[in-house]
């Protein structure tokens, strides 16, 4: 049998390879980055980052999880953008929030996350040329839309890029390290809902606070051992707490699709979704007319939703996300024949079909 010493002498030398491995691809990266900056083009490329990934896990043998494999290499590809551009991505703070972790998740550490007040700073930001990126926070497999984000596509000039969904799953953190001693449980008031029939059964005596986000909840427990957060588990390392229960959520299946917007379109091929907002004519039909062309084309339509039109008293405005990639050649008449039906049409651009985050693993 080998010796541990004989073991870790074999890690040096693969560590040795893969750190030379690391930096001949850091320099090929560094070399797109040029091409890139001479053509003005944006760095963030998620089709191809997709297509990296699925050859990866295509080609692991294991027994290195697939997870793992995932999670190294999402911080290889942050770290190659960063290499090529500074990035900033702007999204819903303060730090820790979901937006915040999720973003995190899938964009990796090596960005510079900018915490904005609220959703429509994230909008004006992206489009002043703040940031380079965007998170912002779509809808929820349990709760909807988000009426805002939908309104903002309306009125600012941005760009869908990627899109993904996270998992929401909540813990109860704390300074203590044990439940009984917990008199208050803080968060924000959905997170409290979402997880109301777990507190009744196991703190039933204690005193429901809310809160105007999860992580503002985590910072404020730390301060008292008496008090306890629901949230997401990674906020017990931000906020150096412990976790005293895990997966206390009603109802697990619960996710949010985030958007990553930019101000410039994607890049041109291999796009599987698209979304596009759009006002119609006051007239019978009109909706139908819409919806007929798609049925025609037999393009598969994933989500319809009409928000108040700003200014407009009874009108409104309409977000649809349909299954293909509508800024592509082939359905050059099919957008001019919208373009006569709607009153006014945007698209809002194309992009993968996003990926299923879960950070419960
Ligand atoms: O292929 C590119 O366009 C790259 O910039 C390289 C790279 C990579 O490191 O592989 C980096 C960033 C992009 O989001 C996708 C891939």
């Amino acid at each position: 049998m080998e010796t541990l010493e004989e073991i870790r002498q074999k890690l040096n030398i693969i560590d040795t390879k893969l750190v030379e491995l690391l930096n001949q691809r850091a320099e090929l990266s560094l070399k797109v980055g040029k091409i890139k900056a001479n053509s003005d083009d944006i760095v963030f490329k998620p089709f191809r980052e997709r297509e990296i990934l699925k050859n990866l896990l295509k080609q692991n043998i294991g027994p290195l999880p697939k997870e793992h494999l995932l999670a190294i290499y999402r911080e290889i590809l942050s770290s190659s953008r960063r290499l090529q551009r500074p990035q900033v991505v702007l999204f819903l703070g303060p730090e820790g929030t979901f937006s915040h972790l999720a973003g995190l998740e899938y964009l990796g550490q090596s960005l510079d996350y900018l915490p904005k007040r609220n959703i429509e700073e994230i909008f004006k930001g992206v489009v002043d040329g703040e940031a380079e990126l965007g998170i912002v926070p779509l809808e929820n497999s349990l709760q909807g839309s988000v009426g805002q984000s939908l309104d903002f596509f309306m009125r600012y000039d941005v760009f869908i890029h990627a899109e993904f969904y996270y998992r929401v799953s909540h813990s109860l953190l704390s300074k203590a390290k044990k439940m009984e001693t917990i008199t208050k449980v803080l968060s924000h008031p959905q997170a409290l809902e979402q997880c109301s029939t777990w507190l009744k059964l196991n703190l039933p005596d204690a005193e429901l606070v809310p809160m105007p986000s999860t992580a503002q909840a985590a910072q404020k427990v730390c301060q008292n051992e008496n008090l306890a957060a629901i949230g997401n588990r990674k906020l017990a390392n931000l906020f150096d707490l412990n976790i005293l229960a895990a997966r206390i959520e009603d109802l697990p299946d619960n996710w949010t699709r985030f958007l990553i917007i930019a101000s410039s379109p994607s890049e041109k091929e291999g796009k599987e979704k698209t979304s596009i907002v759009f006002t119609l004519p006051d007239k019978p039909g009109a909706l139908f007319e819409v919806l007929q062309i798609f049925a025609r084309e037999r393009i598969n339509l994933k989500k319809l939703e009409s928000r108040p039109l700003r200014g407009e008293k009874w009108k409104y405005v309409f977000f649809a996300d349909v299954e293909c990639d509508l800024t592509s050649n082939e359905y050059k008449n099919l957008i001019y024949d919208l373009g006569i039906m709607c009153h006014t049409l945007k698209v809002l651009g194309s992009y993968p079909s996003g990926e299923y985050l879960d950070a419960r693993v």
